[in-house]
């Protein structure tokens, strides 16, 4: 480094936490309405870990870099966030690192998750589809499942509860989660060479990728994302168990994320899985109204 050129120091816990909610309110078009059930310190803390989440992802997904120098990149995150997590070093290195170490520490998340975080980012730069659905569900475990375990972590459990039992249940809620984002977004992925859904589905239901990459909704198609549908339902209802578990504060952000991700689910239906002609979402009143339902919930408990 030349000897002009000085290292500015971390942002302070204040300042790095500000950084992790204005990127949260810009970023997370679903998330962030659920978020505001919340009350404003845990708020903060879930802006923390999306915020983190939010860098792994875009580091795997910019486009202006190839995929060699992406790789490169997420090994040094994965470098710089091991010395942040052990030993409090490279906070300067990105605005959110103060903010989300001290999440961390706080909040016990094992260091493991955070880890497999990077490790699903970086497996999805290789080439090559999945070829089973337990590939399928390995993958959302790293990019969705631990998500869900650090975030029964910010949220706390219930004094009888215990973490052992309730991971399987944050995994299968990423499972549908993510599968919904899957089915929502097959074109946009198939047209940068990716299919997260099993080649086997595929086969069974005669789908090619031709059906992706041109947007087919014939009767193959359909008859797949009726499979697919009713197997992410499965999950959500499998979800249903957490909330038998997690804080009272938890309770209504849980309930909200379902609601909206759950909703693009069945919009998907709605539309006869046409997940072709237009990016399947929920309306900006729809997503206000359910984050104002699970809040008059909450204010009622
Ligand atoms: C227990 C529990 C809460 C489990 C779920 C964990 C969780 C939140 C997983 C995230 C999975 C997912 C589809 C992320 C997309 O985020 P995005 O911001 O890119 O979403 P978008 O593409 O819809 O905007």
């Amino acid at each position: 480094m030349p000897a002009d050129q000085v290292t500015p120091p971390p942002l302070t816990l204040e300042q790095s936490a500000r950084y992790c909610q204005q990127l949260t309110r810009r970023r997370a078009g679903n998330f962030y309405f659920a978020f505001l059930t919340l009350p404003k310190p845990d708020r903060r803390d879930m802006s923390i870990l999306y915020a983190f989440m939010r860098h792994c992802d875009d580091i795997g997904d910019d486009p202006d870099k190839t995929i060699e120098a992406r790789r490169t990149e997420l090994e040094q995150w994965r470098t710089v966030t091991n010395a942040a997590l052990a030993q409090g070093d490279k906070l300067e290195f990105h605005s959110l690192l103060p903010a989300f170490v001290d999440l961390v520490e706080r909040k016990a998340i094992p260091h493991e998750f955070l880890q497999a975080v990077i490790t699903g980012v970086e497996r999805d730069l290789h080439e090559g589809s999945v070829q089973t659905f337990e590939e399928l569900e390995d993958y959302c475990y790293h990019v969705a499942g631990v998500v869900g375990r650090c975030c029964v972590h910010v949220w706390g459990l219930n004094p009888n509860s215990r973490f052992e039992d309730v991971y399987p249940l944050a995994d299968s809620c990423g499972l549908a989660f993510q599968l919904t984002n899957i089915l929502r977004d097959l074109q946009e992925d198939s047209l940068l060479g990716r299919c997260y859904l099993p080649q086997g589905d595929l086969d069974d239901h005669q789908v090619t990728r031709t059906h992706l990459l041109e947007g087919l909704n014939d009767p193959l198609f359909q008859s797949l994302m009726k499979f697919e549908v009713a197997r992410a339902r499965e999950y959500y209802a499998q979800a249903q168990a957490l909330f038998d578990h997690i804080s009272p504060t938890g309770k209504p952000v849980l309930g909200a994320m379902i609601k909206i991700y759950g909703g693009i689910l069945d919009e998907i239906e709605r539309r006869h899985y046409d997940v072709f002609t237009k990016r399947v979402s929920l309306s900006y009143p729809r997503k206000v109204s359910i984050a104002l339902g699970a809040m008059l919930r909450r204010s009622k408990s």
